[in-house]
């Protein structure tokens, strides 16, 4: 089954050229799916219109089978997890509280967001801050976190939304080299839909099982890392000279102007 389907879907400011033209995919259950792209190539805007901040112009998204604009932000929110560049601004809140935020979208009734989480939540809350190596951190004011910490809380903050897809705009950005490893074997292993932007391609090649390369507002190439991420598809979206050396267990890339 497809999680998320875009189709024919174009976007941009209103009263201004599309930024994003003519889009379509489909990500099955349980893919890991990249999108990488020069600056500027819209993935941040396709982002947005994948977890319902933005509407598409033309076209249609898909959650679990139904217009995304269809359903209320609850069910989306219920089905899809973002984690974004842009942070929390209340400081104030604890890592532990913000990552509890994840649980409001499953909460109904008057007393959602105003009675403390249930035995099960906190115990979700927990296993999220657990498994994102955040216990230390559980009971410190977000604003007081380093930024690889606060990215770590946000990814927690994901997870105790138990969504069925996540999606994640540059989620190795402030992290170490470890993290990075860490964060990107521990979305692999969820079983999940995810879908991330990444900068990095080597990172890319080695996480992803579909790189999908846009390239002003357009699909440039949508396929396996060994396919989508050639020297000829780097070249055009990049505009630099690029040589990948697949002698070695990874593919090494060396860029050039
Ligand atoms: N609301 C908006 N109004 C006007 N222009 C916009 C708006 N949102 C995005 N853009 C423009 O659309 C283009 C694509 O932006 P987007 O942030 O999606 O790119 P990106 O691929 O994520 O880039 P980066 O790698 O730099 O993060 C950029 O030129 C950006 O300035």
């Amino acid at each position: 089954m497809n999680v998320i389907e875009v189709e024919g879907v174009s976007w941009g400011p209103r009263g201004r050229e599309p930024i994003l033209r003519d889009i379509g995919f489909a990500v099955p259950q349980g893919q890991i799916l990249a999108i990488c792209g020069a600056n500027g190539a819209g993935k941040s805007s396709l982002l947005r219109l994948l977890y319902r901040h933005q509407a598409p112009s033309r076209g249609t998204v898909r959650l679990m089978g139904r217009d995304i604009w269809l359903m209320g932000a609850a069910e989306a929110a219920r089905n899809l997890a973002a984690v974004l560049q842009e942070q929390p601004t209340d400081f104030a809140l604890t890592a532990r509280q913000i990552v509890a935020l994840g649980r409001l979208p499953h909460r109904r009734g008057l007393s959602a967001g105003l009675s403390g989480p249930s035995r099960e939540d906190a115990a979700l809350i927990a296993s999220s801050l657990a498994r994102m190596d955040l216990v230390p951190h559980a009971d410190r004011p977000f604003g007081t976190l380093s930024g690889g910490e606060r990215q770590r809380v946000m990814v927690a903050r994901a997870l105790a939304q138990e969504p069925k897809v996540i999606v994640l705009d540059e989620p190795t950005n402030h992290l170490d080299i470890r993290h990075q490893l860490e964060l990107l074997a521990l979305l692999k292993g969820l079983g999940l839909t995810v879908i991330a932007t990444l900068h990095d391609l080597t990172l890319a090649a080695e996480f992803a099982e579909r790189v999908l390369i846009l390239q002003e507002g357009r699909i440039l190439a949508d396929g396996p890392p060994d396919t989508a991420l050639s020297e000829a598809n780097l070249a055009r979206a990049f505009n630099i000279r690029a040589r990948i050396d697949r002698s070695g267990e990874a593919p090494r890339f060396s860029f050039h102007l």
